[in-house]
């Protein structure tokens, strides 16, 4: 357990690597694709709020520590901000700010009623027991109550959350006001009002997106070879997923390293392994240890990065040997990468399209909460399916028709979306 007050260093973004200069140059590049005013794109360059606010939290030991927490609110043009909880050491308000300003593309692509939000504190929370967690959220959440709400703000999760946080905060969210409000956050607990299908809808999405665009080249998903880097929430399920549906899943890793097995690897049987060994992938008998580094470099169809930001970079592009990247976590190509990687015929299904399927479920759930009435799961996956494959296709159409890449197609169509409500509804400056 942490035992001092003072907070844990953050690994510093390199100069080079500025979430937020990524979001807006594409920002910027769609803008300049579409037309839009300049007046608009200064507004949507901007996120419309930052909250900071601290956390002061009792530790087991009886120690104070005293924490940052963000929630950045980027646009509501199209309804209620948007956005998970980020619990992870790397979290600064400049990766908070970048992760909102997709969270708005991300909806507006997906033509689900949101805007953009994102949260986070810098904590790694392996560090930290139970109920040290369960303080830190109960009073972030209690810290930002002005802030949000189920027709304003509405949290959900993201790395190093779960349902478990989802649960606290709608607890304390409840507690604050009076009455129980299950639709302060989405990807809560079933017992209290969750989705079927919520937990894996990431993962989910990230197999259907990449289905259909190997499906455009002509290749089935059934033997498709596929690495995967980050065995949480969205890599592990989108490895299940994929092995489930025939696909090669040739290694997948997270923070103890990567396996591999050149004949594909028996993912339930890791899954359970991984389970056992409470995170340690070392000794799985089905596979041959890997770093991360050498795992990202592999040759295969579809390398999927499902951890943190910026994993290829100018300094691994060009070792890269997949034929197509499907970025599951939310920017880890970078601005110079994604170009590397263009110019040498490596499609990029964009993280605004391929990690989508969360959203979606927690619109899902939302939508399901607002009428009282919960679906099956197959169900949800069904609606999220169709969701997910007009997306898709709307993207391709949009890039062969502008002769660009599948990632400025996706900005395009949310960026057009979102000025385009700004302008109708007049908040044009
Ligand atoms: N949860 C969601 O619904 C959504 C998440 N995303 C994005 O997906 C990404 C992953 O999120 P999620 O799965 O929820 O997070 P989790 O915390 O559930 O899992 C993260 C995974 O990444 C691994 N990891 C962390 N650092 C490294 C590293 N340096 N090298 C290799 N693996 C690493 C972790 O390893 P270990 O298990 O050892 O800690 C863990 O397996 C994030 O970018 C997030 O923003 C996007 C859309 C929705
Ligand atoms: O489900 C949600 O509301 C947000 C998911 C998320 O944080 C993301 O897509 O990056």
């Amino acid at each position: 357990m942490m035992k001092s007050s003072v907070k844990m260093p953050q690994p510093p973004t390199p100069a080079h690597i500025c979430p937020m200069d990524r979001t807006c140059s594409y920002l910027q590049q769609a803008g300049s694709e579409l037309n839009v005013d300049p007046g608009i794109l200064a507004v949507l360059e901007k996120p419309r709020k930052v909250v900071t606010v601290s956390i002061p939290v009792k530790l087991d030991t009886g120690e104070v520590e005293v924490l940052a927490g963000h929630r950045v609110q980027h646009c509501d043009v199209l309804g209620p901000y948007k956005g998970g909880t980020r619990y992870h050491p790397s979290v600064t308000l400049q990766e908070v700010s970048s992760l909102a300003m997709l969270m708005t593309w991300k909806c507006a692509l997906l033509g689900i009623p949101y805007g953009g939000a994102k949260g986070g504190i810098a904590i790694d929370p392996n560090q930290y027991s139970v109920g040290e967690l369960e303080r830190i959220t109960r009073r972030y959440t209690s810290e930002l109550i002005k802030d949000i709400g189920p027709a304003v703000d509405i949290p959900a999760p993201d790395m190093g959350t779960s349902a478990r946080e989802m649960a606290w905060m709608m607890d304390t969210y409840s507690m604050n006001v009076g009455h129980s409000v299950p639709g302060i956050v989405t990807g809560k607990p079933l017992s209290v009002g969750g989705s079927k299908g919520r937990q894996q809808a990431t993962g989910r999405g990230v197999m259907i997106v990449v289905r259909e665009a190997l499906a455009q080249e002509g290749k089935p998903l059934a033997g498709a070879s596929v690495v995967v880097q980050g065995f949480g929430n969205v890599g592990g399920a989108a490895a299940l997923l994929l092995h489930e549906a025939g696909a090669k899943v040739l290694a997948v890793s997270n923070l103890s390293g990567g396996v591999f097995a050149e004949n594909g690897l028996d993912v339930p049987a890791l899954y359970k392994h991984v389970v056992q060994n409470r995170g340690h992938m070392g000794n799985f008998p089905g596979g041959e240890l890997i770093t991360n580094e050498e795992l990202l470099t592999l040759p295969c169809d579809v390398l999927i990065p499902a951890a943190l930001e910026n994993q290829i970079t100018e300094d691994n592009a060009l070792q890269i040997q997949a034929q197509m990247v499907a970025e599951a976590a939310n920017g880890p190509v970078t601005l110079v990468a994604d170009q590397m990687l263009h110019s040498r015929g490596i499609t990029v299904l964009p993280d605004i399209l391929a990690n989508a399927g969360g959203v979606v479920v927690s619109y899902l759930e939302w939508v399901q909460g607002q009428s009282y009435v919960f679906w099956d799961e197959e169900r949800v996956n069904q609606e999220m399916e169709g969701l997910m494959v007009r997306a898709y296709h709307r993207v391709y159409e949009t890039a062969q028709q502008r002769g660009i890449p599948l990632r400025l197609a996706a900005y395009t169509l949310g960026v057009g979306r979102v000025a385009q409500a700004l302008g109708d509804r007049g908040l044009y400056p």
